[in-house]
């Protein structure tokens, strides 16, 4: 997407602020992109300008080598087979069957019978919805209602799924069983999934890079572990800090105090496999250091293990700053605090 800005009209006119404020993005093959704002920051806006459902005011949509902001109807609605999409609230016909929601974007590309069929049972397998197939939505969960969203989202084979705030209106635990659906599908078939959301372990658990969207521009983005350990914009931080969701997690500056004359606060870094390693341990005994430990999370981000501690060092001045050395060596990251 290049320099995409909208404006959305009133009676027939444009005008108001902008919605998007010339954004422009990358999507990267078989990625997972996530977009992450609060309410009313341009996520929806930005999601349906990828296959035009809301067409910018101005700039250019390409997906897959084709620029879709100058097709015709005709080219638009073909090209639109390639991009599938589910939604929060799932979007179902209710008067249909599991069956015959998945069946419907086949039936509308005139697919013969017989592939519909095979086609269609093989997206039921793929789901996990054998059981349900001649049930009606309302007779369904809301994490099976997606299911089929996502059955019939990959109907035509897309190459790109959007997925608008997918699992929002689920609960935590459905919520992880849909992310790993999702992630699931992106390694099987290498599709490339963009996904809006205004939780950032929705970003955590299943994306590989993020933009953080605010005003209808976008304030950063990045890998997801880069963004999540060194946050930049006010607002990435805000979001950080609402996942953790831990109010006993204490600011870093909180431990300054902890410092004395033979000690040293640091905070520690770690990023994948040397997380789970006792490198803290080896160093620190080989130097003849002690330590404890004030604060610390470990956790994962999609597949790669991260942990954060803060930890006071104590021990010969000379001797700590060669365990600081030490740890920067075996790829730890460092700060002193105090
Ligand atoms: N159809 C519309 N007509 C006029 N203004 C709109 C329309 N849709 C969205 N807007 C405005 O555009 C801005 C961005 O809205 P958008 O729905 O893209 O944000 P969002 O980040 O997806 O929010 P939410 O998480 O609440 O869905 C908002 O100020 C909103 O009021």
């Amino acid at each position: 997407m290049e320099h995409i800005s909208k404006q959305y009209d009133a009676r027939g006119k444009a005008s108001g602020p902008l919605a998007l404020d010339d954004v422009s993005l990358t999507v990267a093959d078989g990625e997972i992109f996530g977009i992450i704002g609060h309410s009313g920051a341009g996520k929806s806006t930005l999601l349906r300008s990828i296959n035009l459902l809301e067409r910018p005011t101005s700039g250019t949509v390409t997906v897959d080598g084709v620029e879709l902001t100058k097709l015709t109807q005709g080219g638009l609605q073909q090209q639109r087979r390639k991009i599938g999409m589910i939604f929060q609230h799932f979007n179902l016909l209710s008067s249909a069957t599991v069956f015959d929601n998945i069946a419907f974007p086949l039936q509308l590309a005139h697919t013969t019978k017989e592939k519909v069929q095979a086609k269609v049972d093989d997206l039921i397998r793929l789901v996990g919805l054998e059981e349900h197939r001649d049930k009606y939505p309302a007779q369904l969960s809301g994490g099976q209602k997606q299911r089929v969203g996502i059955a019939r989202a990959l109907a035509n084979d897309p190459k790109v799924l959007l997925c608008d705030e997918a699992t929002s209106a689920l609960d935590p635990q459905t919520t992880n069983a849909i992310l790993d659906l999702l992630l699931d599908i992106n390694r099987k078939f290498g599709i490339t999934i963009v996904l809006i959301t205004h939780e950032m372990h929705v970003i955590q658990a299943i994306c590989d890079r993020v933009a953080v969207i605010h005003a209808g521009a976008i304030a950063e983005q990045g890998k997801v572990i880069d963004v999540f350990l060194k946050p930049e914009h006010p607002v990435t931080r805000e979001f950080i800090l609402e996942e953790r969701n831990d109010a006993e997690l204490q600011p870093w500056a909180a431990f300054k105090t902890q410092a004395t004359e033979h000690s040293r606060v640091v905070k520690i870094n770690y990023l994948g496999d040397v997380t789970y390693a006792p490198v803290l341990h080896q160093v620190l005994t080989a130097a003849g250091v002690g330590f404890a430990i004030l604060q610390g999370t470990i956790s994962r981000m999609k597949d790669v293990p991260y942990g954060q501690l803060v930890v006071r060092l104590d021990g010969e001045k000379t001797a700590v700053e060669q365990s600081l050395l030490s740890l920067r060596d075996k790829g730890l990251e460092v700060e002193v605090i105090a």
